[in-house]
């Protein structure tokens, strides 16, 4: 086998190099405190920087200032049916969903730093929006595609790809109207899973139903990391002719690495698994949006594991940005 040594990071969909950094302090998709202090967690320990140093020009998008995150966290009037707070998660997915579609439409990269994983239903339909043959590569330990009628907990975090498919439409919180009227949703065939191990029953007849190709940690055991994202870009992106989104729930990767965060679940990927894949991905050249989501620097009872947490983010988003190790 002859060792390859990969040309230089490049990006086929971002002309020149720009990004756009979409800020997204949201917490009301779950219900523990702190995962919105994650974007200023990661800006503090050094995600420009990052940027600066791998070439990027950047501009820094704030969708949620000025909304009162506070008071509508706390308002027990937010109930629809089983759903939690789908009045502050519809409007807040609405305003980070215009970001983003805005940062694709000026051609820049928008990596979107949450906050919990529901801002996703937004990013991922601004990608596919923007790019409808894309594909999107979703890294968790959790599928979040409970609809509106089978979650268990209530907590829209774990909803987030079925709102983007419409799935179960007629049951939604009224408060989405916004969404129902996009009518150009995810698509099933465009998203893969890497990384599953605690899916829902009623997620995995979803996935069965409609066909969605998921690599859940045995096969990574099974088949390797490598053959795994060799097989979740085929299947998405063309074998690397399409734009590809990754949204990167920091919960996919072992708690070994990644305590700080809302949902943590034993057996997950290993960092250098976590890391490679999106090294791979970047490789394709196809790279054309990122969310890195559920850092919780609250969620650590030691400020070294509040670190490892925040520095998986941040090397997530050195990978994504071209970084590499020779
Ligand atoms: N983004 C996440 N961490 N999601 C966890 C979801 C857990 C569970 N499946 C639920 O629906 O509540
Ligand atoms: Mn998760
Ligand atoms: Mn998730």
């Amino acid at each position: 086998m002859t060792v390859d040594f990969n040309e230089e990071p490049h990006y086929k969909f971002i002309p020149s190099k720009k990004a756009t950094i979409i800020k997204a302090p949201f917490s009301g998709g779950q219900g523990k405190g702190g995962v919105e202090f994650g974007p200023e967690q990661l800006i503090k320990h050094g995600l420009l920087e990052e940027f600066e140093e791998l070439g990027w020009k950047y501009t820094i998008a704030d969708p949620l200032a000025g909304t009162d995150l506070i008071a509508q966290k706390n308002d027990p009037t937010d109930v629809y049916k089983n759903c939690k707070r789908p009045k502050m998660v519809s409007e807040c997915c609405e305003k980070i969903y215009h970001a983003v579609s805005d940062a694709h439409a000026k051609k820049t990269l928008p990596v979107t730093i949450g906050g919990d994983h529901s801002i996703g239903m937004s990013t991922i339909l601004a990608f596919s929006n923007a790019h409808p043959d894309g594909g999107i590569i979703w890294v968790d330990a959790h599928a979040d595609i409970n609809t509106a009628s089978t979650t268990d907990s209530g907590n829209l975090h774990g909803c987030p790809v079925a709102f983007a498919m419409g799935l179960d439409e007629d049951n939604w919180p009224p408060h989405f109207a916004w969404l129902k009227q996009i009518t150009k949703k995810v698509k099933p065939s465009q998203i893969t899973y890497i990384g599953l191990r605690d899916v829902d029953k009623p997620e995995k007849k979803i996935l069965k139903d409609l066909g969605i190709k998921a690599f859940s940690m045995y096969h990574v055991d099974k088949y390797g990391i490598a053959e795994v994202v060799r097989q979740a870009i085929e299947h998405v992106a063309d074998g690397g002719k399409k734009p590809i989104h990754v949204s990167y729930d920091v919960d996919g990767i072992d708690p070994m690495y990644v305590v700080a965060t809302g949902t943590p679940v034993r057996g997950g990927l290993t960092l250098r698994e976590g890391l490679f894949l999106v090294e791979e991905i970047v490789n394709t050249g196809c790279l054309a949006g990122l969310d890195i989501v559920e850092v919780n620097p609250s969620l650590a009872s030691t400020d070294t594991h509040v670190m490892d947490t925040v520095n998986t983010g941040l090397s997530i988003a050195r990978c994504a940005l071209g970084d590499t190790l020779l």
